[in-house]
């Protein structure tokens, strides 16, 4: 040990040169407990915030105790062959042959500044924030375990999408994020690889036995979180990872028994976690970080309350917030959730995903049962499997009986007013190919990964554009191309104003009831530009 250096606890040395008053001062557990590294200052080679110890191992500047585990955790994945740390990978934008920059890989050929901004820029992402991560440009660079790295080779997942190479070094420097990324684009694994990393590391180096939640993922809707921790699963295979599924319709007393049991991870519906909270006494203590997925959707009216309420039973967790729609409203209220976040935004979110074509129709209100069975009757315009959205249970109930008896073809109906278990059953017949059509509320319009589907029938035309959004990007996943038929007519005028100018963007026909609608009326494409370069000023 260095002369000046004081022993603290797990063996951190604390440099007491250049600050007596940190003499005194536990040492930092935790990243964001340490403030941000003035200019000229040393650097946690971690997180980049003030590198105030000396690791002993490494000789290496870090802020805290948790930084030192990363660290080690690193060191020690970086000395396994069969994690290739320094593989070189082409952009998949352009022809360059770069590596990635990673801190804590000082071996590996770096990018320079002006580099990585161009990189950045190429690949469609802006950040902003201090001292963001650089992003990787493939998994196997910032130290994960090599079951985890494993894991994602057999799911398929060659090299990080844009969101992923940006998310994943920021959330593995314990940084609080807000993140916006097109529909499709992989945000689910952006915050689920780093949560596997972290709950398996820390069960690694655990001595008790002690296994209460570490993370916790909240998503609106039931169908999303099954899905969502049934990819948790295959992700963090064969580790010391274990899931809980929190949702409605499912009995409480089994979801109890499988915290007890010990997990590392639970997904929920705001809801039912509270419930299960209000009704059992589970430990949250060690719960560090807290998903919002769809955050735009947790945050409104109905569903804010529970998840902040969820977030304050917790102390001071790392906040990570997704949605492919975003806007200023949300950005204020995630302050209440972390005062320092990194803003990430890839692609183009807030727009529909471009690789879906908009084919929007002008069908008067009774006509449109007579439309969807003459395209679900059309080879040449049906093309299966489709999810038709409604905006209400019965009108899901009654389309989906209407088209099997026009049509002959099996159709089966999910909304709110179904029990889980018919929910399930109908989803795995629509997934399973069983059934070719499923006519749903919004409760499959977020976040649902239809694998097959590339072709969406709004039916109803949603009330906001977000859900819009989010409706039609369920006719695409990781850039194939799907197709959205949109019915509309006067009576969806409240969302005349936005959807012209969305359309104009996609270069979409617009029918000319609605372009010559006098609810159009002060809709220009002015107004259009200014749109878009509000939303290019945006990071
Ligand atoms: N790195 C990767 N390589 C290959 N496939 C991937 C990769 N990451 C994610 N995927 C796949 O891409 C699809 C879309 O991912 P995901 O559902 O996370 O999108 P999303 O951004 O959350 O979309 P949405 O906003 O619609 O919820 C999924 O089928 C997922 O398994």
């Amino acid at each position: 040990m260095e002369q000046g250096e004081n022993q603290t606890a797990d063996n951190l040395p604390v440099s007491s040169s250049g600050n007596n008053e940190s003499e005194d001062l536990p040492v930092k557990e935790r990243c964001f407990e340490q403030r941000e590294a003035l200019p000229g200052e040393p650097r946690c080679v971690v997180c980049g915030r003030y590198g105030e110890y000396i690791c002993d191992q490494t000789d290496d500047d870090i802020c805290s105790v948790e930084c030192k585990t990363i660290l080690l955790a690193r060191v020690a994945a970086k000395t396994k062959p069969a994690v290739q740390a320094a593989k070189r990978v082409n952009l998949p934008l352009g022809d360059e042959s770069i590596c990635i920059k990673d801190t804590n890989f000082p071996n590996i050929p770096t990018l320079a500044d002006n580099r990585i901004t161009a990189l950045r820029s190429k690949l469609d992402i802006c950040v902003k924030g201090e001292a963001v991560p650089d992003p990787i440009m493939c998994f196997s660079s910032c130290g994960l375990h090599e079951k985890l790295v494993h894991n994602l080779e057999t799911a398929g997942y060659c090299m990080p999408t844009p969101v992923q190479m940006q998310v994943i070094p920021a959330s593995m420097s314990n940084r609080s994020l807000l993140v916006s990324a097109d529909t499709g684009s992989g945000k689910t694994a952006s915050f689920l690889i780093p949560i596997i990393a972290h709950c398996s590391q820390v069960r690694s180096q655990q001595c008790t036995g002690k296994r209460g939640p570490l993370a916790i993922v909240l998503s609106p809707t039931r169908e999303l979180c099954v899905q969502v921790e049934e990819q948790a699963k295959v992700l963090g295979k064969g580790l010391p990872f274990k899931t809980a599924l929190v949702v409605g319709g499912d009995p409480l007393a089994q979801q109890i028994y499988r915290i007890e049991n010990g997990i590392e991870l639970i997904v929920g519906t705001p809801g039912r976690l509270i419930d299960l909270l209000m009704k059992h006494d589970v430990d949250l203590s060690d719960v560090s970080v807290f998903v919002l997925d769809e955050v735009d959707c947790l945050l409104q009216r109905g569903f804010r309350d529970q998840a902040m309420q969820i977030f304050q039973s917790l102390s001071n967790p790392q906040v990570m917030m997704f949605s492919a729609t975003l806007d200023s409203e949300v950005e204020k209220m995630s302050n209440s959730l972390a005062k320092t976040v990194i803003r990430v935004s890839c692609g183009n979110p807030s727009r529909p995903n471009k690789s879906v074509k908009q084919v929007v129709i002008w069908v008067e209100s009774k006509k449109k049962k007579q439309k969807i069975f003459e395209i679900i009757k059309s080879k040449q315009h049906f093309k299966p499997p489709a999810v038709v959205f409604v905006s209400s249970r019965v009108g899901a109930d009654l389309l989906s009986e209407a088209i099997t008896v026009a049509t002959g073809l099996k159709v089966v109906s999910i909304h709110g007013e179904k029990t889980m278990s018919e929910r399930r059953e109908s989803l795995r017949r629509f997934l399973t190919g069983e059934v070719s059509v499923v006519v749903s509320t919004r409760v499959l319009g977020r976040g649902m990964d239809l694998l097959k589907v590339r072709q969406v029938i709004l039916f109803d035309i949603p009330n906001s554009i977000d859900e819009y959004i989010h409706q039609v990007g369920r006719a695409s996943r990781m850039g194939e191309e799907g197709m959205a038929i949109v019915f509309v007519n006067e009576e969806d005028r409240r969302i005349f104003k936005e959807l012209v100018p969305v359309l104009k963007t996609a270069g979409a026909p617009i029918p000319r009831e609605l372009a010559n609608s006098r609810y159009m009326v002060g809709v220009s494409l002015g107004s259009e530009r200014k749109r878009k370069l509000s939303s290019r000023s945006r990071p």
